[in-house]
């Protein structure tokens, strides 16, 4: 096995087995999982390569639902894996269920160690599909007698079926309709009625085309995996006597220090120590183009260094860097159906039996009604049943979403689920927050001057000691501005959002914030000497209704802004800004950008309310940083952080995150949603279409038994297929 093959595994495994608490936890806030309780949940995941549909899925839920212990199952089509949160149960038991409900279940483990698939029985096929063949020819002939052709169709069936057929029975016999059923009730009646060379045809070429829709399905597995290469497995580190030595990447401790050669690709998250590196993080981005850094700044598991020696300084364990969780949160995305998924697999579970029934009619009513002799009747019934098989519909919709969801993460826009990835392409609206969203988010303060008669170096002093209690990043432009100065005693300090700082003096209100807090001090600003202008924010210092100072604040647009908002307003999207500045600077920016509309000097609940007004008519995206507004990205129909590489709450928090900070990502969003929109609806209507061809043909007796069988299995392949083109919109 090549190595990159299995560093990608290790990666998978150590994602998995450290998420068990935070999975836990994530599953509990979803409306469905919440009975999930926060304690030692443990994981138990099983490779089942029956599973390939919603009645395996009921089959097996009926099978396990009574064992004492599961907490949920999880189950994913496209990976035939079944995922069993629990605390404690008997994982023999769960084996013996599932086998004794037809299937093999094998532990994750064990398939990591083994080849994907065991080798295929080319050359059985190849002698059981001649001997079929010659069974049909010698029919035609009429020179063999019927005894000859059973035999022959009965030693191919020998040879290929009967794991079909047993799988069928047992999944009859507790009133399952797979496609296994549904195959070998159509074999028994072939035989039944003396179609001998059908029956045998139907099952070489049912069992081949099995073969190859799981090599298409592999490939959808594939592009996900093809994520996981990019951390390799192995980090150069110092050693405790300064020698470096490589080991594995798991292994690393945050705060060791690794080295990393030109053209090698980072192990782990850190921080640099040495060097003025070239990065492409394309892998955590998306963006190709090489980023320069210099000592002091992030760097990520995944990126390669394309420029000379990089040291760097581990912040984060293997299992825990920002690839990780991409990784994690795209297989987390697989789990959560999509409302199309949904859809599909209600119609299914109605569509088989429902075929079922017609085909039991037909075999009885045909005769009855004087259609025809009795034995045309049952043929017709059973190529109505190999038609019967949602397979193509069931397993275009998970395929197409799931490989829209690698293709998003390939270009660094981690979806959180299906869900959103349809929800993307109904978009009308997009709200874009101001600070740090189309601007850099990194204000700074240009001049300031004194209003009152407090002497400047006091103002100073006062402005700082308010400014440095505060995370926000225009008190942190003050702040940083004002480094050096003394710091003044101040009482109860607080911060009032929307606003700013407010503290107490020397018995008085001291406070520093927006032409609001101004307001509220009994200050009418427009008399104020600096009026806030349409390049810059001001913030002001005022004692009690005394005015002592403004900050003229500027926050340049980012460089990307004007495109991104072209290629929306291209797309057909309204946008609108809101912020909690004033209103002229908001006004000029959306002037400047061509944005519809600006609400300025907004609270955050208002905000909210905003949100729930236009969610009401439309369906709006929030798009912001996502630390500072998450209450905002909540309320939205869909909440989209940026710039979120390195930062875990807005990861966890956003429906959508885009990894870096450009704009431009949402515009490729929507492209892709509506991409695998079309591709979804192509698949879908393939799927039925081909289905409601053959039923026509089979009711008036044009359709043969291989042909549906054919008809069935091409359909199967050209949605696969077509769902995963959705890959090429990645680079
Ligand atoms: N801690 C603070 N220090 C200084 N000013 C503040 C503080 N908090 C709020 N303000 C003032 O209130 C305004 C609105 O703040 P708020 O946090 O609601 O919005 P924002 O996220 O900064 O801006 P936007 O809504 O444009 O993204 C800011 O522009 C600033 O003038
Ligand atoms: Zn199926």
């Amino acid at each position: 096995m090549p190595s990159h093959t299995s560093s990608s595994e290790e990666l998978t495994n150590t994602a998995r087995n450290s998420c068990g608490s935070c999975c836990a936890s994530q599953s509990s806030s979803s409306a469905e999982n919440t009975s999930t309780g926060e304690s030692n949940v443990q994981r138990l995941a099983l490779i089942i390569d029956e599973l390939c549909c919603p009645s395996e899925e009921r089959q097996l839920r009926k099978a396990l639902d009574d064992l004492p212990g599961i907490v949920e199952m999880h189950f994913q089509f496209i990976d035939r894996r079944l995922e069993i949160l629990h605390n404690g149960i008997d994982t023999t038991a769960v084996f013996t269920r599932i086998r004794q409900a037809g299937m093999s279940p094998r532990a994750e483990r064990d398939v990591k160690e083994a080849p994907e698939q065991p080798a295929f029985p080319w050359l059985k096929l190849i002698i059981a599909g001649g001997m079929a063949l010659a069974a049909e020819l010698l029919g035609w002939t009429g020179q063999v007698p019927e005894w000859g052709l059973a035999i022959l169709a009965l030693a191919a069936i020998a040879l290929v079926g009967l794991d079909t057929w047993r799988k069928g029975f047992i999944a009859i016999r507790q009133g399952n309709l797979n496609i296994n059923a549904l195959m070998s009730v159509a074999v028994t009646g072939a035989l039944l009625i003396g179609h001998w060379a059908e029956a045998a045809m139907v099952l070489v070429l049912f069992t081949v085309s099995e073969h190859i829709e799981a090599r298409s399905l592999s490939r959808a597995r594939q592009a996900i995996r093809g994520l996981l290469d990019l951390a390799p497995p192995r980090a150069r580190v110092q050693q405790p006597d300064g020698e470096w030595r490589e080991i594995d990447a798991e292994l690393v401790q945050p705060g060791d220090l690794l080295r990393t050669r030109a053209g090698e690709r980072l192990a782990l998250d850190g921080e640099i120590t040495r060097g003025y590196p070239s990065l492409d993080e394309s892998a955590i981005t998306g963006e190709s183009l090489p980023r320069d850094k210099q000592p002091g700044d992030q760097v990520h598991a995944g990126s390669i260094n394309l420029t000379g020696e990089l040291e760097y300084r581990t912040t984060r364990i293997a299992s825990d860097t920002t690839l990780a969780r991409i990784i994690h949160a795209v297989e987390q995305a697989q789990a959560r159906r999509a409302p199309t998924q949904q859809l599909i697999d209600r119609f299914a579970a109605i569509y088989t039996p429902a075929v079922f029934v017609l085909a039991l009619l037909t075999a009885v009513g045909w005769p009855l009604l004087g259609l025809g002799p009795w034995l045309d009747g049952v043929y017709r019934a059973l190529v109505l049943l190999v038609i019967a098989c949602p397979c193509a519909l069931v397993i275009s919709t998970p395929v197409t979403i799931v490989s829209g969801l690698a293709a998003a993460a390939r270009q660094g826009i981690l979806i959180k689920g299906g869900a959103f990835l349809e929800q993307a392409q109904r978009l009308t609206h997009v709200v874009l927050d101001k600070t740090g969203t189309l601007t850099a988010g990194r204000p700074e303060v240009g001049d300031w001057q004194t209003l009152g008669n407090v002497s400047r170096e006091q103002c100073a002093s006062l402005a700082l000691s308010l400014a440095s209690s505060s995370n926000h990043p225009m008190s942190m432009a003050v702040a940083a501005h004002l480094e050096g100065s003394p710091l003044s005693e101040l009482e109860q300090v607080e911060e009032r959002s929307g606003r700013g700082m407010v503290g107490l003096y020397q018995q008085q209100t001291l406070w520093l914030g927006n032409a609001r807090l101004a307001r509220e001090h009994g200050i009418a600003l427009e008399k104020a000497a600096l009026d806030s202008s349409e390049n810059q924010s001001n913030l002001w210092l005022g004692r009690g209704d005394e005015l002592l100072a403004a900050f003229r604040i500027t926050d340049a647009l980012r460089a990307t802004s004007q495109q991104a908002i072209d290629r929306l307003h291209a797309l057909g999207l309204k946008i609108s800004i809101l912020s909690g500045d004033t209103a002229p600077r908001v006004e000029a920016i959306a002037a400047e950008l061509g944005i519809d509309e600006a609400r300025a000097e907004l609270l955050p609940e208002d905000k909210l309310d905003y949100l729930d007004r236009q969610s009401r008519h439309m369906t709006t995206a929030m798009v912001g940083d996502g630390i500072n507004d998450a209450p905002a990205l909540a309320r939205a129909d869909l909440g989209i952080a940026m710039g979120v590489a390195g930062s875990d709450v807005a990861i966890e928090t956003a429906d959508i995150a885009l990894m870096d900070d450009d704009l431009g990502k949402l515009a490729q969003l929507v492209e892709l949603s509506r991409a695998t929109r079309r591709l979804l609806l192509q698949n879908i209507g393939l799927a039925i279409g081909i289905k409601v061809v053959f039923l026509a043909l089979a009711l008036t007796g044009h359709a043969t038994l291989w042909m549906a069988v054919f008809a069935d299995m091409g359909a199967s392949l050209l949605v696969v297929g077509n769902g995963l083109r959705i890959l090429r919109h990645a680079r």
